[in-house]
């Protein structure tokens, strides 16, 4: 997979790619990070890369023509088509279904703003999908775009280990993810449920999703669609529910 990155600053985005998991599949091949700098593309002797914005107000918005050309040299970097994703606040929110669909694809663009943002005309003619990480506002889309690197290289097959495997990951299945422990057993901080070190993995495993079950409905009720949960579920959940009274 390739990703590239317009952004001014692209080797704050790259630096991203270099370390853990991430770096490991870079340095195997399976990933590969560019970045694209739109200063790179400005005309003139001041290379500018913005210009105040028409109507007034503050700030000052990304200029079309040095971002237009990073783009075509991005695309042309390379074969095959690449999928141009804006990080935006006005994107549509980012979920870890929307991540398994960009991690499937072999070209991503991601579109770094400054600034105020991007002249509308761009982003219109050039850009496939905005997405937000977040309803928040941060001084530049290259932390989001971080966040897709790393929440897509760590889906593509091969990067992760059976070890770190992303299966069980929580959100893989919608649900919040269950409490870990490791050594030791006893600890002044408390100790380790006696399920887990009962050896027995059905009962393991029907604790976990029991905890999995249990924490979303409590923390994130609105990831719980309990009409769409099997009869197991519902009863773990239930399970749940009355050891909370006891
Ligand atoms: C002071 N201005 C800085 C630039 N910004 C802006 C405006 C438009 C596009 C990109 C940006 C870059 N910022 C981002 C990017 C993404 C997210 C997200 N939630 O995904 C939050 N912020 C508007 C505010």
């Amino acid at each position: 997979m390739r990703i590239d990155i317009v952004s001014l600053f692209p080797e704050f985005v790259a630096q991203c790619a270099a370390f853990g998991v991430v770096g490991r599949a870079v340095e195997r091949g399976l990933l590969s990070v560019h970045g694209f700098n739109p200063r790179d593309y400005a005309e003139g002797n001041y290379r500018r890369v913005d210009d105040r914005p028409f109507g007034g107000g503050p700030g000052m918005v990304m200029l079309i023509d040095p971002l237009r050309a990073s783009l075509r040299a991005a695309r042309e970097a390379a074969p095959g088509p690449a999928r141009v994703v804006y990080m935006s606040p006005q994107g549509a929110p980012l979920t870890q279904a929307k991540v398994r669909e960009l991690a499937g694809r072999e070209r991503l663009i991601l579109l770094c703003g400054r600034y105020e943002g991007i002249d509308e005309r761009l982003i219109r003619a050039e850009v496939d999908e905005e997405i937000s990480i977040g309803d928040y506002v941060l001084s530049g889309g290259e932390l989001a775009a971080a966040v897709i690197v790393d929440a897509v290289a760590r889906l593509r097959e091969g990067v992760l280990g059976d070890a770190e495997s992303a299966v069980q990951d929580s959100f893989e299945d919608g649900l919040l993810d269950c409490p870990h422990y490791t050594r030791p057993v006893e600890h002044d901080l408390g100790t380790v449920p006696e399920v887990l070190m009962s050896g027995n993995h059905a009962e393991i495993a029907k604790w976990r999703r029991m905890q999995s079950l249990g924490r979303t409905w409590q923390r994130r009720p609105d990831l719980l669609d309990e009409a769409a949960l099997s009869k197991a579920d519902r009863k773990l959940l239930e399970a749940y529910r009355a050891a909370l009274e006891a």
